[in-house]
Order: structure tokens, then sequence, then C-alpha cells
């Protein structure tokens, strides 16, 4: 039996549509707002969901835009009180199937429903194993930019194939997320994905991760230990930061890729190996093969293709997705709903720049959903200083002296604050997390 979701915060209306759908052969559950429909969708998967465009905690294209990142498998039809063309076209644009005015009928409903659900879907058992699990894909936003098609056109030409792989990025773009979408985007991706952090390994461990030792091979070696290249066997290993390797372990790991067979330290057989490998660097990698520091050799045998991810600032057009993508995420660790973004945070999202990326946005969204109200939009005093005062900063026509920039910010957000409490210093302190004292200090430093 197909199962319809239909949200809307006149209880009346629930009712009727609910008997009605049910008696024509639907099963049917209801929710009377925003943040009852997704903690239903986080338990059940639907065919179909009948949103009211105009929910009281919620707006109709951010209900969209979740449930398409969330459960693209549901087709959503929206039903509204006021028949505004420009807004049917926009959700109809962004993925809605159809936008209904009220009043409703019943005929035309239940006809444009069919119609909906007579359109060909996924398999449903998968859709329930991935609602329980969610995969890589799920947990990564494509977005629609121009530079995110042209990186995604390279990666399903890419995926399917054993080519080895350099992901080349600035910090924080997603270039290990990226790597588990290529894994999983493969035959491998039954099998294990391998992620190796080569900028914290020291040297003398370098080998052991990535090879394995026997018991004695070192002092230290208490115990026979299996290598990462053995623990990816039939899958793919990601080695992040690969240009921090020394020039011996580079050697060892151009003999394991050649040979295809890899060989622990202390052992003397050699083990057969089948593991693809993709990589990462935020540094120019072949920079590093002309200062010598990276073996050429090594450099081509990983260089079978490249791909470049755009920082944040070049993907702006996906903003609006990732920030659904983690709300959506915070809110389900933190058990509250949050609306989105007020238009001032918007507009600040835009102005900033990013240095630390999606991970950046990531942790920023985290942290204002956390002080956020449920049910509230996240509101410029929840972000942190580098995000309120950039736009003061970044305005200043000289390139200002690190110290300055950050005292200038400092006394903004300081000012803001007192004259939100009304110059009351002790409410401003406890609001900036500083005692009084350090607020006293802080005043005198910056001249107020
Ligand atoms: N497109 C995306 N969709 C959803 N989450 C993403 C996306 N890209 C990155 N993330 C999230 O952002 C964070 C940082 O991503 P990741 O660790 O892959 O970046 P990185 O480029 O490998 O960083 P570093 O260079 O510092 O190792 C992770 O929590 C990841 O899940």
């Amino acid at each position: 039996m197909k199962k319809i979701l239909i949200i809307d915060d006149d209880i009346s209306i629930c009712k009727i549509l609910s008997k009605f759908l049910q008696k024509s052969g639907y099963e049917v559950a209801t929710a009377l707002s925003g943040k009852q429909a997704f903690q239903i969708l986080k338990k059940d998967v639907f065919d179909l969901i009948l949103c009211d465009y105009n929910l009281g905690d919620i707006k109709g294209l951010e209900v969209l835009s979740k449930i398409n990142q969330l459960y693209p498998q549901s087709i959503v039809i929206f039903i509204s009180g006021y028949g505004n063309i420009q807004t049917a076209v926009d959700l109809v644009k962004e993925g809605a199937y159809h936008f209904l005015t009220k009043p409703l009928y019943p005929d035309i409903i239940l006809a444009t429903i069919e119609e909906a659900l007579s359109q060909k879907k996924p398999n449903k058992d998968k859709i329930a194993a991935k609602v329980k699990a969610p995969s890589s894909e799920q947990r990564y936003v494509k977005g629609c930019s121009a530079a995110s098609k042209r990186l995604f056109e390279h990666v399903a030409l890419v995926a399917p194939t054993d080519y080895s792989v350099i992901i080349h990025g600035e910090t924080g773009t997603g270039k290990e997320a990226l790597a588990r979408l290529l894994h999983d985007q493969s035959h491998r991706k039954d099998r294990n994905f391998i992620a190796i952090d080569c900028g914290s390994l020291s040297k003398e461990l370098a080998a052991s991760e990535l090879f394995g030792h026997l018991k004695g091979a070192f002092t230290g070696a208490m115990q026979d230990k299996k290598g990462a290249f053995e623990m990816a066997d039939g899958g793919t290993i990601f080695l992040d930061e690969i240009g921090n390797l020394s020039y011996e372990v580079q050697m060892y790991l151009l003999r394991t890729l050649q040979e295809k067979s890899v060989r622990c330290i202390g052992e003397v057989k050699e083990k057969e190996v089948d593991v693809r490998v993709i990589t990462a660097s935020n540094e120019d990698l072949y920079e590093k093969v002309r200062q010598k520091t990276f073996r050429e050799d090594l450099y081509h045998r990983l260089n079978e293709f490249k791909l470049e991810v755009p920082r944040l600032t070049e993907r702006m057009e996906d903003m609006p997705q990732l920030v659904a993508y983690f709300i959506r995420q915070a809110e389900s660790q933190l058990d509250k709903h949050i609306i989105g973004l007020s238009p001032a945070v918007k507009k600040l999202f835009h102005q900033y720049s990013w240095p630390g990326n999606i991970r950046e946005l990531q942790n920023v969204i985290k942290r204002a959903c956390l002080l956020s109200k449920d049910g509230a939009e996240i509101e410029i005093d929840s972000l942190p200083l580098e995000i309120t005062s950039f736009s003061e900063t970044s305005s200043a026509s000289q390139p200002a002296e690190l110290k300055n920039v950050i005292l200038e910010a400092q006394k903004n957000e300081i000012l803001r604050v007192l004259e939100k409490v009304n110059y009351n210093k002790t409410k401003a302190a406890s609001i900036l997390k500083i005692d009084r004292k350090t607020l006293y200090n802080k005043l005198k430093e910056i001249d107020l």
C-alpha cells in the first residue's frame, strides 16, 4: 500500500484529507507542523508528501529542500490557500511535483496523487535500508553550482574505474568525503575503505601503519599488526596529506603499487593485494616533485586522474543545500527544530571568506543550532566573532595588522552587546562569556 504523509497545521484539513485518502486505498500519516513532520520522516519512508505551503514553523521552500536532500524518494505536492504563480513556479523548479490551491476538490487531489505515484520510483527496500544506514551519497551534498556540476561529471566518469586519483583542494573542502563517495560508487563498495592521515604519522610509524609489521620486527613491536593495504584488500585506501610521507616510505609505496603486493616489516614473503589508491593533498604535489621532496615516479603512478575540489566561496550556489543539510544534522543530534537562517545571517554567510571551507560551515551551524532556540531561526548573535566581524574588517581599505584586526573585531562585538543590554556591563560580560574584570580591561585596551 502506498504511503502518504499530510503536513498541515490545520487539524481539520488533516482529518478530512486523511479519511478521504485512506478510503481511496492509501496508508496515511499526518503532521501538524514541520517539526513533527521531520520527526515522522526520520522513522518512516513515504511515497508522497502532501504539504501545506504556509506552515507556521517552516517555509514551504525549506521543507522542499530538506525533503529533496534527505528523502529524495518522496514525491512532494504542495497545497496553498493562495494561488501565487511565482511561488508555484519556484516550487516546481526546486523539484515539487505539483502545487494545488485551496479550495481542494477530491477528484483533482486524487488524480494528481495517482499521476504522481505512477512515475517510476526507486526500489523501496533499498530506500528503507538507506534510511537505516545512510550511505555516503546521502551524507554528501552534491550541490547545484557550476563548479560542483563539473566536479561530479568527472566523479561519475572516474568512480567506476580502478584509476588512482589525486584529490586536490584546500582544507575542509571535503576531499575525504569525496574519496568515500568514489569508493561507494565503485565495484569495490562492499569491501573496506581505509583512510590514513599521513600528516599525523611519524616517520617511524608510517611504514608500519601502511604495510604492517611482525611481532619483534623493531623495538616496541609487541605483536603482529596488519597494515592498511592488507585491510583495504579488494577495496580502497585513502591516503590523506600524502605529501608528508618520507622519501623512504614513498619508495615502499611505489613498490607496493607497482607489484600489487605488500611485504610487512620483518616479513620475507610478499602478499598480493588488490587495492585502489586515492590520495589527497592541500598542497600542489607537483610543486613538491619540483622541489624534489616527492618522488616523480610515484606522483605519476598516483596521478591517473586528478579531481580539483572547489573552495566553498567558489560554490556559493550550493550554500542553501549545505546549510539545510547541516541544520538537519544538528537537529537530529540536538533533538530540536531550527527553521533556517535569518536574512541577516544569509547575507553574512555570502560575504564571509570561509577559510575552513565546508568543515567551517558545518561547525558554525552546529554551534549556532546549539545556541538558537527550538523553533527559531539562526540569528547573528549565535555566530562566531570571526564571521560577525568579517564585513567590517574586510571593508577596511588598508591591509591591517592581525593584532589590530582582532582588537577591532572585539571592539565591534563588545559595542554590539553593550548596546543590546543597555550598557549593563554585568549582563554584557555574561553574554560575552568573560568576567566583569576582563570586560573592564578590554574596554580600556580598546579605548572605550
Ligand atoms: N559535500 C559535502 N556534503 C556534506 N558534508 C560535507 C561535504 N563536504 C565536506 N563535508 C563535511 O565537511 C567536513 C570536512 O570534510 P573532509 O574531512 O572530507 O574535508 P578535507 O578536505 O578532507 O579536509 P582536510 O584537508 O582538512 O583533511 C566533514 O565533516 C565532511 O563530512
